[in-house]
């Protein structure tokens, strides 16, 4: 049994493990990548619905995942495959999703659940399978109602490391990169080596002694899981970086927190953003990239012209924007070195069309630490 927190229940086959699960219900509209969108740590805390009917058919392999584990809560598809074939298979996506304890249910009209989320919102649900299913229906809907609400919530500590690791730069080596894991994945971190960076991931609990005393030449906010406005730590951390001049990238999460730092608010989208093929304009450009998405919140600042930042950090222009909604997707400060995107340039999975922001983050960081070592040998 699905069960929605305005009381719609949907019944269908119990599906990875048995058991009850519940977080929110939001839906994805990727076709492909659902090893990818399991092991996004972004998704800690929800039951994510595949509006694509076929899941499964390329089973798990062990080159996908974007970090230790599973981390939805829940999932939730129409027509599991039956059979697994890709030469890259090693195992069996039902067979995975008991393994690591995940509550699934499969036969349930997705259709029907996404139209209801599109309409009414994303809401909280639950997932009820073996002897739990038998439970009261009144019971099953208190349960589903008194479980954690996403408005308000912080979930970085859950899903970030704990202790610091270092990655080795691929290449020349350019420069440290400190990354502050709030969620962050794999293919992220891939990426910013291949850029030449050295990588230090940093737990979300470091304090801002912690990262001055690392003394980066860059700083990354990765994407990751919760309400951005409940992260007033992560906030007041990259606010003092920023004053310090330390060139600065953030990705969907890492926005949402830059967008606070320069002083705007975040708010929650009705369904938010999930796929990866999500049409975006880069305002510099003009160019439009199809984009992997991955959020429920979104910064509310002004498109159009540059504005002050209300933090005072300068002026601020809105970089990119979603072009199915409106809804901001970048942000670019002109007076300091920062800037951040709300989609996923590391796709994985989805189109690779947003890559280039590596380079504009590699490019920055050049140009930062060449005018650093100028002013040293100035004086
Ligand atoms: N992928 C992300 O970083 C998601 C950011 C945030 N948790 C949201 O839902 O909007």
């Amino acid at each position: 049994m699905l069960v929605l927190e305005d009381g719609t229940r949907y019944v269908g086959r119990a599906w990875g493990a048995r058991g009850r699960t519940f977080g929110e219900a939001v839906f994805s509209t990727g076709m492909t990548g659902y090893q990818e969108t399991l092991t996004d740590p972004s998704y800690a805390g929800q039951i994510v619905l595949m509006t694509a009917p076929h899941i499964g058919i390329t089973g798990v392999n062990d080159e996908d995942p974007e970090s230790r584990r599973i981390w939805v809560n829940g999932f939730v598809a129409r027509d599991p495959s039956r059979v697994v074939s890709n030469f890259r298979a090693n195992g069996s996506l039902d067979d995975q999703l008991v393994a690591d304890g995940v509550v699934g249910i499969s036969g349930v009209d997705t259709r029907a659940v996404t139209r209801r989320l599109r309409d009414a919102g994303v809401m909280r649900s639950g997932i009820f399978s073996g002897a739990d299913a038998a439970l009261d229906p009144a019971e099953q809907l208190r349960l589903v109602r008194s479980g954690e609400d996403m408005r308000g919530l912080n979930l970085s500590d859950r899903v970030s490391v704990i202790a610091q690791y270092r990655i080795a730069p691929e290449g020349e080596r350019i420069g440290l990169v400190a990354v502050l894991d709030l969620g962050v994945k794999e293919s992220t971190l891939r990426y910013l080596a291949a850029r030449g960076f050295e990588v230090m991931v940093l737990p979300q609990s470091v304090s801002a002694e912690q990262l001055r005393d690392l003394d980066p030449d860059a700083l990354f906010f990765s994407n990751g899981p919760g309400d951005p406005s409940a992260s007033d730590a992560h906030v007041a951390l990259l606010q003092g970086a920023l004053r310090d001049g330390v060139p600065f990238f953030g990705i969907c999460f890492g926005n949402q927190l830059l967008g606070r730092a320069l002083g705007f608010g975040t708010y929650k989208l009705p369904f938010g953003h999930r796929g990866i093929n999500q049409p975006v304009v880069d305002k510099t450009t003009g160019r439009v990239e199809i984009t992997s998405h991955n959020h429920g919140f979104a910064v509310d600042a002004p498109i159009g012209a540059p504005t002050r930042s209300p933090a005072g950090f300068g002026l601020v222009e809105v970089s990119h924007v979603n072009l199915n909604d409106n809804v901001v997707e970048g942000l670019n400060a002109l007076e300091i070195p920062a800037f951040s995107v709300q989609y996923h340039p590391e796709a994985a999975a989805g189109p690779h069309d947003a890559n280039y922001l590596f380079d504009r983050f590699r490019d920055m960081v050049l140009t930062t630490v060449a005018a650093r070592a100028n002013k040293k040998d100035d004086k």
